[in-house]
């Protein structure tokens, strides 16, 4: 035998044109000339047609005759089924394998009944032959006696008693050669007949495979999620267990289905396995089933609901996850004011197309993503809805510094952008502050006039917001600083874990919150005892399953949250969990579309916060010169205090100023003196006065007056 080399590529056994339709919605050529109907018989790869016509054609009779092939076999299995008792066999294997006894009892004893009517019936078949028999004898009999009676009656009536029975045998001979006469063409057409019958059968029984389809066909065919179409997915998952089950179902699988419904754009449904199949064994074949149905592998949806061995299927209308969401209700409709004790952030629409709102009051978070994946923003739509409560400190460190978040000059009181380590030890000592802020909070708290923890508006305990934005920079920072601690890293020593840690242990109680984004997380750049003390974490698209796991949790991956799953093109979309999360009952996640703020947008609504609360002083914490004296005034306030206090209080008064960072009590007084503030104790520890302060302030602006 010749063999011809195919030209083209090679296809393998799934081939169906879906990569080609893929291909042709995304805007990209197709994988391989259309037309070609190219399959794998018995290892060896066939050109079966080649142009569209002959396709279509080859296409057709191949469906046909598959059909009939069907039907044929539909009658076997039932004759095969009608003999052997197989409806109460399956009844009986599926209760053996569900574990149910009650059932399995059940079906055995109607098993047992069934046989014995049976039986019965056998034991009867003699007697009604023997009927039968007597009936045609007495049939005939009473032919011949009233063919008879009649010629008589004809003779003695005038006319001839032999015409009649002639003419009774005429009718019988022509019957019996117009039997003649059809029998030929009877025979020959009686296979079609049946074939006939068959081919009905075969379609009443089920769908041809796709690749016989042509790909309007095939798109026509899958449009619509109906209960056959998501049993015939499940039965071709490739678990011939699962198929076996399936096929032993009385009815054909649909029992295991709940009903359709439309959810969003798309239909949800939910299916109880059989009891041999694990919610897993779905999982895992997520791509196929979701092909089986027509369907992209991002367009399913696939989570465990509370009932053991069932999943929840979210099966989207094609294309539809491609379309953008409305604009955020933040841009249409800004809020005049929000509660973050009391209202929800409305960050985006779920695949049900329901409104997502978090409720943001004493949560940390964490958003994780690949780069590029719409973190910055979905983090910064929270943050801009925030800052419609005016009781809410935000101290933000950006750590790329592209201007992702500089609306929030004059709204946050600590503002930190840019990506070299100088910001990273500015980023740490925010933190650091902010851990302070915390302990200083705890310690002045009182449990006996407030037994229920802090009340919202309780005065000095206003939510301090700490965002840290592209984290994993801060993680990976190598500086060290001069007790050769380093900032970064996830050691016992490593300042920048050590406050992100601290605040995640217990700034909650008290609302001091950390908020951190970061790009794709590894045990490196987001450290375990980080990642597992936000309340609220929320993953774009991610790399793998272990990073979801990192991002989101064993407990939500293993309920069926899989960001990893989701499309690289379909930027902004979270799966999100965790506490003040609505999720759909039993579920553990969300799948979020967020609503996307651009940068323009981001500051209008920026714009119309600070309008709300009043420009805030964000605090300088670029490297050029601060004003000691001016800076000691402000964070005096008025009142005197002991020098050792005052330096931590610059520090949080400017973060990330590298000439307060090593400053002691002690120094400070030498410096201030220097200035021309007089030195001054009380109780023997060396204090800083207000009235002395201001005295050397007023002095030099007198020198410079006189200059
Ligand atoms: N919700 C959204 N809907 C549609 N597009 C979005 C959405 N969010 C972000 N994008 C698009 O993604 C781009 C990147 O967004 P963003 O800067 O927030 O990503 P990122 O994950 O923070 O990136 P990186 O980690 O590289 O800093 C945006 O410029 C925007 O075009």
């Amino acid at each position: 035998m010749t063999t011809h080399p195919i030209v083209g590529e090679l296809v393998d056994d799934d081939h169906d044109g879906e990569s080609d339709r893929f291909n042709h919605a995304a805007g990209l050529p197709a994988r391989r000339p259309p037309a070609a109907l190219v399959r794998r018989v018995g290892g060896t790869v066939v050109r079966v047609a080649k142009d569209d016509r002959t396709q279509f054609v080859v296409r057709k009779t191949g469906r046909q005759l598959y059909t009939v092939g069907a039907g044929y076999r539909s009658w076997a299995v039932r004759i095969w089924d009608a003999t052997t008792m197989g409806v109460y066999r399956r009844q009986i294997t599926a209760a053996e394998l569900r574990g149910d006894r009650e059932a399995l009892t059940d079906w055995l004893d109607r098993k047992e009944a069934a046989v014995q009517r049976r039986f019965q019936r056998i034991k009867e078949v003699p007697k009604i032959a023997l009927g039968f028999a007597l009936v045609g004898v007495g049939s005939v009999a009473a032919l011949v006696v009233i063919v008879l009676v009649s010629g008589l009656v004809a003779q003695l009536t005038g006319g001839q008693f032999g015409a009649v029975v002639l003419g009774v045998l005429d009718v019988f001979g022509w019957i019996i050669s117009a039997i003649a006469i059809a029998w030929t063409p009877f025979l020959i057409a009686l296979p079609f007949l049946i074939s006939w019958g068959a081919y009905r059968e075969g379609k009443r029984r089920g769908t041809p495979p796709t690749w016989l389809m042509t790909a309007d066909e095939r798109k026509q065919d899958t449009e619509v999620v109906t209960p056959s179409i998501v049993v015939k997915a499940l039965r071709d998952l490739g678990m011939s267990q699962l198929r076996k089950l399936i096929d032993a179902m009385d009815d054909a699988g649909a029992g295991m289905l709940s009903p359709i419904t439309l959810a969003g754009p798309g239909v949800e449904v939910q299916v109880q396995l059989p009891s041999s199949i694990s919610t897993e064994d779905i999982q895992k074949r997520r791509k196929r089933l979701a092909e089986n149905m027509g369907r992209h592998e991002h367009e399913l949806f696939i989570t465990i609901p509370k009932r053991a061995r069932s999943v929840l299927l979210w099966i989207a209308d094609s294309g539809a996850l491609d379309e953008p969401i409305e604009p955020s209700p933040l841009v249409t409709e800004p809020p005049t004011r929000v509660s973050m004790f009391r209202d929800r952030a409305p960050w985006g629409k779920n695949l049900r197309d329901d409104p997502i709102g978090l409720n943001l009051w004493q949560k940390h978070l964490l958003i994780t993503g690949l780069s590029n994946m719409g973190k910055t923003a979905a983090l910064r739509a929270l943050a801009l809805w925030l800052a419609f409560d005016p009781t809410v400190e935000f101290r933000i460190a950006d750590l790329k510094g592209l201007g992702d978040w500089h609306m929030f000059q004059g709204l946050a009181t600590v503002l930190i952008e840019g990506p070299t380590d100088e910001h990273v030890i500015s980023a740490t000592e925010m933190l650091e502050a902010a851990v302070d802020e915390m302990e200083r909070r705890m310690v002045g708290f009182d449990p006996e006039q407030h037994p229920d923890g802090v009340p919202p508006g309780l005065p000095g305990y206003h939510p301090i917001v700490v965002i840290v934005d592209e984290e994993q920079v801060a993680f990976m920072c190598p500086e060290k600083d001069e007790h050769k601690k380093p900032y970064g890293g996830k050691s016992n020593t490593s300042r920048y874990f050590n406050a992100a840690r601290k605040v995640h242990n217990q700034g909650r109680a008290v609302n001091v919150l950390l908020w951190d984004g970061t790009q794709d997380p590894t045990d490196q750049n987001l450290p375990k005892l980080v990642r597992e003390g936000a309340h609220i974490r929320a993953g774009l698209k991610l790399g793998s399953e272990s990073q979801s796991r990192m991002a989101l949790g064993d407990n939500a991956v293993n309920d069926g949250a899989a960001p990893h799953e989701l499309k690289q093109e379909h930027k902004g979309t979270v799966v999100v969990t965790g506490m003040g999360v609505p999720t759909q009952q039993g579920q553990t996640s969300e799948t979020v579309r967020t609503h996307y703020i651009g940068g323009k947008d981001a500051v209008e609504v920026a714009d119309q916060a600070k309008q709300l609360r009043g420009a805030v002083d964000t605090a300088d914490t670029s490297p050029d010169e601060r004003d000691l004296l001016t800076d000691v005034d402000q964070v005096l306030g008025g009142k005197d205090a002991r020098a050792a206090d005052v330096p931590r209080r610059l520090r949080q008064h400017a973060p990330g100023y590298a000439p307060y960072r090593e400053l002691t009590g002690e120094s400070l007084v030498a410096q201030l003196e220097a200035l021309g503030v007089k030195r001054g104790s009380q109780g023997g520890y060396p204090m800083v006065r207000t009235e002395r302060v201001r005295h050397a302030l007023a002095e030099r602006e007198v020198s410079d007056d006189d200059d």
